[in-house]
């Protein structure tokens, strides 16, 4: 039997990582999904465009131009309304580095002390970039509505999500939901299931 086809998945996000790797393999089944330790390592770019597709597009082509293989990327993060969309493409590093999801948490908490609950209203939004060698390219984007809440809740997911309820599932942060059900509402799941028909046909 021939080898499987190869894509790599370019996330340095463990937790990200394992998300994409996990919707990819149901909907890619006969793909096999790398992650960035099973390549030789490179140079990753740093995410310096004001658009999380153009930070997509930026990691998927490094990977291809790296390792050669069909490279996907992620690029998302949380949009506050009260905080005029903050932190957006700024959300892994907002709270400055080390990268710190608690720190992270803290200064949303601290950013919305005054903001009433019915003014908390935000959305996570995800752009997924395939890129392949022969210098195809397909970007697709999703979204999760909600609203920040006042204490962190739950051990799941990662990021922001302890302080996040989401509109499709009210009264639980996407923390407290199983993965399965995170996948089935999340921004990363809705535009990783539109672009895995997309990368099946391309790798065809
Ligand atoms: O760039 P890579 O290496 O993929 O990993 P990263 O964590 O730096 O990823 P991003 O640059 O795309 O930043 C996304 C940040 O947005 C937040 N975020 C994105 N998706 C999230 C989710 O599903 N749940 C909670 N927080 C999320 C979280 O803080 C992430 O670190
Ligand atoms: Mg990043």
């Amino acid at each position: 039997m021939a080898d499987p086809v190869e894509i790599l998945v370019a996330s340095r996000n463990a937790k990200k990582l394992e998300e994409m790797q996990r919707i990819l393999r149901e909907h890619l089944v006969e793909i096999a999904v790398l992650g960035l330790d099973d390549v030789t390592p490179y140079d990753e770019p740093v995410e310096d465009q004001p658009t999380f597709v153009g930070n997509a597009l930026l990691k998927a082509r490094a990977g291809v131009a790296a390792t050669g293989l069909p490279t996907l990327a992620d690029d998302s993060g949380l949009c506050v309304d009260a905080l005029n969309g903050m932190p957006g493409v700024l959300s892994a590093r907002w709270s400055g580095p080390p990268k710190s999801d608690h720190r992270n948490n803290e200064l949303l908490l601290a950013q919305l002390a005054d903001v009433p609950d019915e003014r908390r209203t935000a959305y996570f939004t995800c752009a997924v970039a395939v890129v392949l060698p022969d210098g195809t390219e397909q970007v697709v984007e999703g979204r999760m509505d909600g609203r920040i809440i006042r204490e962190v809740r739950g051990a799941g997911g990662f990021g922001y999500d302890v302080l996040f309820e989401a509109d499709d599932a009210p009264g639980v942060t996407t923390a407290e939901l199983t993965p399965a059900d995170k996948d089935a509402i999340s921004h990363r799941g809705k535009a990783l299931r539109e672009i895995a028909p997309l990368v099946a046909d391309l790798l065809r």
